[in-house]
């Protein structure tokens, strides 16, 4: 492929934006009204590559959707209500829908094969079907039965509690959605809490679910009844022009309508710590969760240690947390976040090698990095290893860089943020 030359000769950031909706809960959303009874209206639904393979796979479980760019109606089945697809399922890129999907399809009286991309069939799956096997699921595949493609074939689940073995909020809702088909309540206990939209959804739906401290518990064989959900500004995209604000000088941006659930926002914790300029105001609560705007200035940044509890409140945005801290003074210290080390590519080798390649003072550690700033970038040529969020930070380096940096592929974009070069011109100046 040909590199591309990223050139948006920016000076500064300036003015308002809105960001499309976000990718964990559009992915529930989709999930939840294909199993509930009666029609589900879904507005600011994320029409990006990850959550449309969510919905054409309930479209090939027999659930009519009717998805007009924003918009989706999801003509719901009830938890009983979805038939075998005649063909395999194909999740694409998303862990999310992999994740999720095994746990929905243990307990349904019928057989599928699922597969996904190259990137996909690389992600381990065991941290799912460990706990589906003990519910009772019957799942077959490569690697020992770790990896995409793998075969399902459904069964009668029974109820268990279980401790989390690592931090996954995609293995969560696994299980909780395995537990809706169970006899009996079904707990999770997690030792740091993670991403809570399934459980938050859950109840938008009607659902019973019970929640106190660390434990989650799911009553089985429950119905759920349709609703209407506002999906709130994705966070994890708005983190890059968070992150393009702070570090360009002269900017001032304001992001509106936006997710801040706060088991996503470890990133605005983080960034205060360094000292950044970042206001939130008009909070508010739409089905369930919290949403509001943000107003981001020009900041002088210091390092931090960023790790523990705070890890999985910010797992996705440390690739740009990673840019951010090369212009912060002094060091930044990433630790306990292995769990980069297989999401879409291994993001801590790719960010090591990205940052370093534009003249970043970057180590790879085994479970984080070290970063020490304040360093001018240079430019060069990178790769997005075929990882939007990658793509995305690059972009956003590409502003402060002295010299062009040339990249070779962007469509990797289209899995969480299409529109993302659009919008960045809009607050271009
Ligand atoms: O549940 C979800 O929607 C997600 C959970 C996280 O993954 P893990 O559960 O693997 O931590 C996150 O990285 C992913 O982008 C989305
Ligand atoms: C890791 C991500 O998503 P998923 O696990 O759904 O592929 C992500 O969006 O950064």
């Amino acid at each position: 492929m040909k590199p591309i030359k990223l050139d948006f000769n920016a000076r500064a950031l300036r003015g308002n934006l809105s960001m499309p909706g976000d990718k964990s809960i559009s992915h529930r959303a989709i999930i939840l009204g294909s199993i509930a009874n009666g029609t589900t209206t879904v507005k600011n639904f994320l029409p990006a590559k990850d959550c449309l393979r969510t919905l054409e796979v309930f479209r090939c479980l027999g659930v009519q959707i009717v998805q007009d760019n924003y918009t989706v109606t999801i003509d719901g089945k009830g938890i009983a209500g979805l038939v075998e697809p005649d063909k395999p399922l194909y999740f694409g890129n998303s862990g999310t829908t992999a994740r999720l999907m095994l746990g929905l399809l243990s307990g349904l009286p019928f057989f599928t094969t699922v597969y996904g991309d190259q990137s996909l069939s690389q992600r381990p799956m065991d941290r799912v079907i460990k706990p589906l096997k003990m519910m009772g699921a019957s799942i077959f595949g490569r690697d020992s039965h770790t990896r995409l493609p793998l075969a399902i074939n459904g069964q009668p689940l029974s109820s268990i509690t279980y401790e989390m073995e690592i931090e996954s909020a995609q293995v969560k809702s696994a299980i909780l959605l395995a537990g809706l088909y169970a006899e009996g309540e079904t707990t999770v206990i997690e030792r740091i809490p993670t991403r809570n939209h399934t459980e938050l959804m859950l109840k938008h739906f009607g659902g019973s679910l019970k929640t106190r401290n660390n434990q989650i518990s799911i009553q089985g064989k429950q119905q759920l009844k349709a609703t209407q959900i506002n999906v709130p500004g994705d966070f994890s995209s708005a983190a890059f022009f968070i992150a393009g604000a702070l570090i360009l000088q002269n900017s001032q941006l304001v992001i509106k309508n936006i997710g801040l659930n706060p088991t996503r926002t470890g990133m605005l914790d983080v960034l205060w710590q360094m000292g950044a300029h970042i206001q939130v105001s008009d909070i508010k609560e739409t089905n369930g969760e919290r949403v509001g705007n943000l107003t981001i200035e020009t900041s002088n940044l210091c390092g931090i240690t960023i790790d523990g509890k705070l890890i999985p409140r910010l797992i996705d945005e440390l690739p740009i947390i990673s840019l951010i801290a090369t212009q912060a003074e002094g060091q930044t210290v990433i630790k306990n976040a292995e769990e980069l080390r297989v999401k879409e590519t291994d993001r801590i080798k790719a960010v090591v090698d990205v940052l370093t390649t534009l003249g970043a003072s970057i180590k790879e550690t085994a479970d984080g990095m070290i970063i020490n700033g304040k360093t001018t970038l240079i430019g060069g040529s990178v790769s997005a290893y075929g990882d939007h969020r990658m793509a995305m930070m690059i972009i956003i380096a590409s502003l402060i860089t002295k010299e062009p940096i040339y990249i070779d592929d962007l469509s990797c974009m289209n899995i969480s943020y299409p529109r993302f070069i659009h919008d960045l011109k809009q607050i271009v100046i």
